[in-house]
């Protein structure tokens, strides 16, 4: 390929901005070929990108033609790398990247957050698992709805994670009886969660998204450091008590390097169910202090609504039950922005230094 052409090529992909993406354009991450006298062009997206495929290679294919370049083909492909983990070397068989999803304080909707960020990532076309990793109050196998689904085996020593709306999940709600008391000691709550992720079978997993258990305590930060995790994230609600304990959340894994892909604001506003008046009750602006003072995105905020606490509770949540409703999309969102940064994350990291041999 001529340097004349690719530098028109290139200077016209440069003008091409890739949705979800900003500050980056195709350029950045096209490769170019000539076969004959026609151009082709790849753009290697790495995060969940089926949704936008389409329209993104139109608009190269388009931009290109109309320029004079005669285009043999614009290929616009997902590959989701896997990113090294900041917080340890080891990895987890079968799975790309794991992104803890932590609260500093309870019940301010880790849990729902994470099941529909999980839904949301494989309705983008995804491979995702769930870990729930609350041993002591595992929810997702009610808000999944395969409460009293036992794991198959695989193999001797293996169990198969459960398979419920697309996701792969494991949960300890799967594992025990619903009255057999959790009175676990922190060492016993990592070395069990450490064994439901080794011991299950993952296949070709992309985002592994664990349910961290609520708070900043020791069994956390025993979890966050002996879990090879790329990324995590921060449910909050938006008044000070909450936000104070999510300030503790982004000191924990800061700690462990896990790097903060973002903070989710749950429950900013209410809306009525009737009249839709929207109504800020835990108060405004809080995820926007939070990411300022550390520096981190908001990835998205949720509406305090109804329907999210009814088809979450009853098993089928919003994202599974009308993935294009308003409050999916922004599910959708959030978990784009999510794995936008982690994908970037992984670009801005220096390459491995190469390994040269000597004779000596
Ligand atoms: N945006 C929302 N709108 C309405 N209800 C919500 C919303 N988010 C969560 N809920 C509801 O709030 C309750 C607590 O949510 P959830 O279990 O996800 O919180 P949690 O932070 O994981 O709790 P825990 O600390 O017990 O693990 C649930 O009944 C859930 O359906």
């Amino acid at each position: 390929m001529s340097d004349a052409l690719r530098q028109q090529v290139s200077a016209l992909l440069e003008s091409i901005s890739i949705p979800h993406v900003a500050g980056f354009s195709c350029a950045d991450v096209a490769e170019m070929a000539v076969e004959g006298d026609k151009v082709l062009v790849r753009i290697s997206l790495g995060f969940p990108c089926e949704g936008i495929k389409q329209a993104l290679a139109s608009n190269v294919e388009s931009t290109l033609a109309s320029n004079g370049i005669q285009v043999g083909g614009v290929e616009v492909v997902q590959d989701i790398p896997a990113i090294v983990p900041k917080n340890t070397s080891s990895s987890i068989g079968g799975v790309k990247n794991i992104i803890a999803i932590g609260s500093g304080k309870g019940g301010v909707g880790k849990s729902t957050t994470s099941v529909n960020i999980a839904l949301a990532l494989a309705h983008m076309g995804a491979k995702v698992g769930l870990l729930d990793a609350d041993i002591y109050g595992p929810s997702q196998h009610q808000m999944l709805g395969v409460a009293g689904k036992r794991p198959e085996m695989y193999g001797p020593n293996m169990i198969e994670p459960i398979k419920a709306h697309g996701l792969s999940l494991i949960s300890m709600g799967n594992l025990v009886t619903e009255d057999t008391p959790m009175i676990w000691r922190g060492p016993m709550v990592s070395g069990a969660l450490q064994q439901l992720l080794q011991n299950t079978h993952w296949v070709d997993v992309d985002y592994l998204i664990i349910d961290m258990p609520p708070g900043t305590g020791d069994i956390q930060l025993t979890l966050s450091q002996a879990v090879p995790v790329s990324g995590s994230v921060i449910v909050t609600t938006p008044q000070d008590i909450a936000l104070l304990d999510a300030v503790k959340g982004i000191e924990m894994f800061r700690k462990v390097n896990i790097p903060v892909l973002g903070v989710v604001e749950n429950m900013s506003v209410h809306t009525c169910s009737n009249c839709g008046h929207q109504e800020a009750i835990f108060g405004e602006e809080g995820g926007n202090k939070l990411a300022k003072q550390y520096d981190v995105n908001v990835l998205g905020r949720l509406p305090l609504q109804l329907d999210i606490r009814e088809q979450t509770d009853q098993g089928k949540p919003p994202v599974a039950t009308n993935p294009e409703s308003d409050v999916s999309l922004i599910y959708r969102e959030i978990a784009t922005q999510m794995t936008v940064n982690l994908w970037r994350q992984g670009l801005a990291a220096p390459a491995a230094p190469e390994i040269s041999f000597s004779d000596d």
